[in-house]
C-alpha cells in the first residue's frame, strides 16, 4: 500500500462523531486535506502515514463544530442595555429605539466580528444570523472565517436600514448578489415575525425563496402575547396564518416555537419545518419553555441557537446545549428528556440539516468539511472523566474549548483567535460604548 501524506492529522483522546448517538472513537486520528476530512485512522493505521502538521490532543474531545441556528450577531454591542424585561417591552421600549439611533454598516461589522470572536471561543463554527446591513454581516463572516448564513431582514416599518418591505427585499437581494459564490456565506430571507410582516410580504418571500432557492428564517410563536395578538388581529394563530400563506416547508427555520398545540407540532412535522430552539433567551425574556421533547418525538428537526447577546446575554453554544438538555427535563418533569447525546446532535447535525448543509458539516465523516472543535477535559471541572459525552453537555465550560477549525482552517489555537485580534475587538467594543453613551 502506498504511503499517504495529508495536510493535517489531528489525533484526539476521544472523537464524538455524532454519526451514531453514544459512539466515541478512542485515540483515533482525523486526516484532513484541502479542508476536508479524508480518513479516520486507528492508532495502528496512523503509524503508516505522514502529514504536514500533526496535532496531538491527548486530553481532548474532538467533535463537530457547533451550529448556532439563530442569532443576531451585531447585538453584542447592545449587550446588557436592557435586561429583565418581557419581549415586547424589551423590543419596543429599549432595543428598537437603540437600534434606530446606532445601527449602521460600521456598527454591524464591528458587532458581528465581536460576536464571532466570542462564538469561536465557545466552539461555534456556523452561525445562522439575522440582522440589518447584510453586506457588513457577510464581510465580517469572511474576515473571521466563520460559516455564515446572513438573514436579510424584512419588516413592514422603516428602520435605519430600509423604508418598507419591498425596500428591505430589494436591498437584501442586491447585497446578496455581491457574495454569490463565496463558500462560507449564504444569504437567507428573514421576515422578522408574524406580528411585523404582512400577508402580501410573506407571499412574496415564499415566491422569492422558491425562485432563488433560499431558506426562510423567521421568529414564530415566541410568546403567548404574539399568539393571542394574532388571534385578535387575524382570527387565527400565527402558524395557521403562515400555513395558509404557504410558508411551512423544509425551507423554513422557525426560531423559538415556544407555544404550540399538539396539532401544531404535527403540522410542522408534516411540512418538514426546522426549529431553532433558544433556551436561554426564552428563559430570560420569560417567553416560556418550548416543547422540545414532543417536537423530537414527532420527528421535527430541532437545532439550538443563542438568539442575540442582548437577550441571552452570552453567545455560548456549549452552555446553550446544556440549557437545552436541562430545560427539557424541567419542562416535562422527565429526567430522560433530551439526553446528552441528543443535545449534542441538536447543536451540530440538526443545525446543519436545518441549513441544508448536512452533507458538508454537522458530523465527523469522511468526505465532510473539517468544521471541528477540540475541548480539553483535563481540568478539575471535568475530572474524573467517566463519560466524555456527559462532560461536554453537563460539565465543560467554554473556557475548555481549545481549538476550532472551519473548513480545516484553524481559527482558534490554544484559545487564541488566529483570524481576529482580541485587543482590537475589545477596543472597538469600548469605542461603541463611548459613542452610545454620548447619544
Ligand atoms: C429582523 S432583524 C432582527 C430584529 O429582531 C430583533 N430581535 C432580536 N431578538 C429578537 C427576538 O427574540 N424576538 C423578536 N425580535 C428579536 C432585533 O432587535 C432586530 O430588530
Ligand atoms: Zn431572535
Amino acid at each position: 500500500m502506498s504511503h499517504r501524506h495529508y495536510d493535517q492529522l489531528i489525533t484526539a483522546r476521544w472523537i464524538i462523531t455524532v454519526e451514531q448517538d453514544g459512539v466515541i472513537l478512542e485515540n483515533h486520528s482525523l486526516a484532513i486535506s484541502n479542508g476536508q476530512i479524508v480518513a479516520t485512522l486507528s492508532p495502528a493505521e496512523v503509524a503508516g502515514v505522514s502529514a504536514s502538521e500533526h496535532l496531538n490532543l491527548d486530553n481532548h474531545v474532538l467533535m463537530p463544530g457547533l451550529v448556532n441556528l439563530h442569532g443576531h450577531s451585531a447585538m453584542t454591542l447592545l449587550r446588557g442595555m436592557a435586561d429583565d424585561k418581557a419581549l415586547m417591552d424589551w423590543l419596543q421600549n429599549h432595543i428598537w429605539p437603540a437600534e434606530g439611533k446606532h445601527v449602521s454598516d460600521a456598527f454591524v461589522f464591528d458587532g458581528t466580528l465581536l460576536a464571532m470572536g466570542e462564538m469561536f471561543r465557545s466552539g461555534t463554527t456556523t452561525i445562522n444570523d439575522m440582522y440589518f446591513f447584510h453586506a457588513a454581516m457577510a464581510r465580517a463572516g469572511l474576515a473571521a472565517g466563520m460559516r455564515t448564513f446572513v438573514g436579510c431582514s424584512i419588516l413592514e416599518f422603516p428602520t435605519v436600514y430600509a423604508q418598507n418591505a419591498d425596500d428591505y427585499i430589494a436591498k437584501g437581494m442586491a447585497e446578496r448578489s455581491q457574495f454569490l459564490g463565496e463558500e462560507l456565506v449564504t444569504f437567507t430571507l428573514a421576515p422578522h415575525a408574524p406580528y411585523t410582516v404582512a400577508d402580501d410580504t410573506f407571499r412574496k418571500v415564499v415566491t422569492l425563496a422558491e425562485q432563488q432557492d433560499m431558506l426562510i428564517h423567521c421568529h414564530i410563536h415566541e410568546t403567548l402575547d404574539e399568539v393571542n395578538g394574532s388571534v385578535e388581529q387575524h382570527k387565527q394563530r400565527p402558524l395557521a396564518r403562515l400555513a395558509n400563506l404557504g410558508l411551512l416547508s423544509p425551507r423554513l427555520i422557525a426560531a423559538h416555537m415556544v407555544h404550540l398545540t399538539d396539532a401544531e407540532i404535527a403540522l410542522v412535522a408534516k411540512h418538514g419545518v426546522s426549529i431553532a430552539h433558544n433556551p436561554t433567551s426564552n428563559m430570560k425574556l420569560a417567553s416560556g419553555i418550548a416543547p422540545v421533547q414532543k417536537l423530537l418525538a414527532a420527528g421535527v428537526n430541532v437545532g439550538i441557537g443563542t438568539d442575540g447577546a442582548a437577550s441571552n446575554n452570552k453567545l455560548d453554544m456549549l452552555s446553550e446545549t446544556r440549557m437545552g438538555a436541562l430545560l427539557a427535563k424541567v419542562g416535562t418533569l422527565d429526567p430522560t428528556a433530551v439526553p446528552a447525546a441528543t443535545a449534542i446532535r441538536m447543536a451540530t447535525l440538526h443545525g446543519a440539516q436545518a441549513l441544508g448543509i448536512a452533507d458538508k458539516v454537522g458530523s465527523i465523516r469522511v468526505g465532510k468539511q473539517a468544521d471541528l472543535i477540540a475541548v480539553d477535559l483535563a481540568q478539575i471541572e471535568t475530572s474524573p472523566n467517566f463519560d466524555p459525552i456527559s462532560h461536554i453537555v453537563y460539565a465543560a465550560g467554554r473556557e475548555q474549548v481549545s481549538h476550532v477549525w472551519v473548513n480545516g482552517r484553524n481559527v482558534l489555537r490554544e484559545r487564541k483567535l488566529t483570524t481576529l485580534d482580541e485587543a482590537e475587538l475589545k477596543a472597538r467594543a469600548d469605542s461603541w460604548r463611548v459613542r452610545i453613551l454620548g447619544n
